[in-house]
């Protein structure tokens, strides 16, 4: 009988050492379709071991391109071979990325047929600015159970897309799909997260003609083709900022390894304005709590503003914090859902719409908690290990869709976490929350 993972923690543990960070997850689910639209050998380095990326290896060799694991966070892929431009609803409808292989596909083969995108469920996710975009560039587009896109005549036409929400996924989607298209695109009020900007230096490794990933405005010229190459991907901003709250919350003292220093400062500004000492060099950064947190007020936002990514991460440590802090979600409209989580650990914390009270606490409890999606199992782990006493987490796959190795690194830190695995009851649907 297949088995689902549990985690046990006893908390209580300040954390020390070194902890080196994986390749971007957000990163690495756009890289990876995006290799569909080069005519060539794709090495792609500084691959993450998580879950959200083996299915996206099936995915492609369901469709009939060559991906050859070279070594944990190597691989090859070639998409020469490709013959199929319609994934089986089944793996696709799993993971939020899907969305890109509606436009790494139409961008390469003119046509896709995509189920729709799952994902972490925080309310409603639209993929209408990707949709936007691609009837700007001529596309015919069908939305139902299955998403099916076809350039008229074949070939997409560059356009002008102005975006009516900042939208990663759609800023990405849009850049994919004219890469190859004829003639010129401009993307305006686009994304500028990190992994915008390493999705369009991998495209132009390849050859693409991209400029201005990492600004609002991106242009990008069509051509040709895109040929092979070897590209390396960037250190997950993500997985480093978990680790930093993870700091605040428990105590101690960690050298984090492989970051980008400029990519953590939306992160580090606010840890240092709850007392949290952070020193960067070069790519490491050195991360140390040793007095009390003080209360501070949160705001998600589109890159460069506080990830909402981070934001129930930072709410724990929040929780932990002197005095009454404010947590506001500016990007989804549902992401709160792990508060009722932590109240069983004894969090003070009132949601209201889109806004969090937290009241500050001198300790937390171990309970029996559930992972009700990707970070907000990180921040029931990071809860877990400042807590007093025993947690069991459930529905741990979430975590692994995004993190690698997460208990095996924070167990080098002197963390009492272990996996145990628990009979899997029923059909389980691993990727959706
Ligand atoms: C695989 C991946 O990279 N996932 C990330 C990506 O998700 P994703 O790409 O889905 O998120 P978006 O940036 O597109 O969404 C931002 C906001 O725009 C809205 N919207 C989005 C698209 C659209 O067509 N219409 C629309 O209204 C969404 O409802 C949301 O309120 O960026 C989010 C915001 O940083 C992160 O939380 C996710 O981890
Ligand atoms: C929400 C996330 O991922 P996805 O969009 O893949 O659900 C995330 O990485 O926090």
């Amino acid at each position: 009988m297949p088995v689902l993972n549990k985690y046990i923690i006893h908390g209580g543990r300040p954390l020390f050492g070194e902890v080196t960070i994986s390749g971007a997850k957000n990163a690495a689910v756009a890289i990876i379709p995006a290799a569909l639209l080069v005519d060539g050998v794709c090495r792609i380095e500084n691959i993450p071991q998580i879950s959200d990326v083996t299915l996206f290896f099936s995915i492609l060799d369901e469709l009939g391109a060559r991906v050859r694991v070279l070594n944990q966070h190597a691989v090859e892929i070639d998409c020469r071979t490709v013959r199929s431009t319609h994934p089986s609803y089944d793996m696709a409808r799993r993971i939020r990325a899907s969305y890109y292989l509606l436009g790494a596909l139409l961008g390469r083969f003119g046509e896709a047929t995509v189920a729709m995108p799952g994902g972490c469920n925080f309310g409603v996710r639209p993929i209408d600015q990707h949709v936007k975009g691609f009837r700007a560039m001529g596309a015919e587009v069908t939305e139902g159970n299955f998403v099916h896109a076809a350039a008229r005549g074949g070939r997409l036409t560059g356009a002008n897309v102005y975006m009516d929400v900042v939208s990663v996924g759609a800023t990405m989607n849009i850049m994919m799909a004219a890469v190859l298209a004829d003639g010129t695109t401009t993307i305006e009020n686009a994304a500028k997260e990190p992994h915008i900007v390493d999705l369009a230096n991998f495209l132009n490794s390849m050859g693409a003609d991209i400029k201005g990933a990492g600004t609002d405005s991106i242009r990008i010229k069509g051509v040709e083709r895109l040929s092979g190459g070897t590209y390396c991907i960037i250190p997950d901003q993500i997985e480093a900022g978990t680790y930093m709250a993870a700091v605040a919350a428990t105590g101690g003292q960690l050298l984090i390894r492989n970051i980008i220093p400029k990519h953590m400062d939306c992160i580090s500004a606010k840890l240092m304005e709850m007392g949290v000492t952070v020193e960067e060099q070069d790519d490491t950064m050195l991360i140390r709590r040793s007095g009390p947190l003080q209360r501070a007020n949160v705001k998600t936002l589109p890159y460069p503003g506080f990830p909402t990514d981070m934001q129930p991460q930072i709410t724990v440590a929040l929780c932990l914090a002197q005095g009454t802090s404010l947590v506001t979600e500016g990007v989804w409209n549902n992401r709160f859902k792990y508060v009722e989580e932590l109240r069983r650990m004894g969090a003070q914390i009132q949601v209201d719409g889109r806004v969090a009270v937290v009241e500050g606490v001198t300790q937390l409890t171990g309970a029996p908690v559930q992972a009700c999606d990707l970070r907000a199992g990180a921040a029931l782990v990071i809860a877990g290990l400042a807590a007093q006493g025993e947690t069991e987490l459930t529905q741990v796959q979430y975590i692994e869709r995004g993190y690698e190795d997460l208990v095996g690194k924070l167990r080098q830190l002197g963390a009492d976490i272990r996996v145990e695995e628990i009979p899997e009851p029923e059909e389980t649907e691993a990727h959706i929350c």
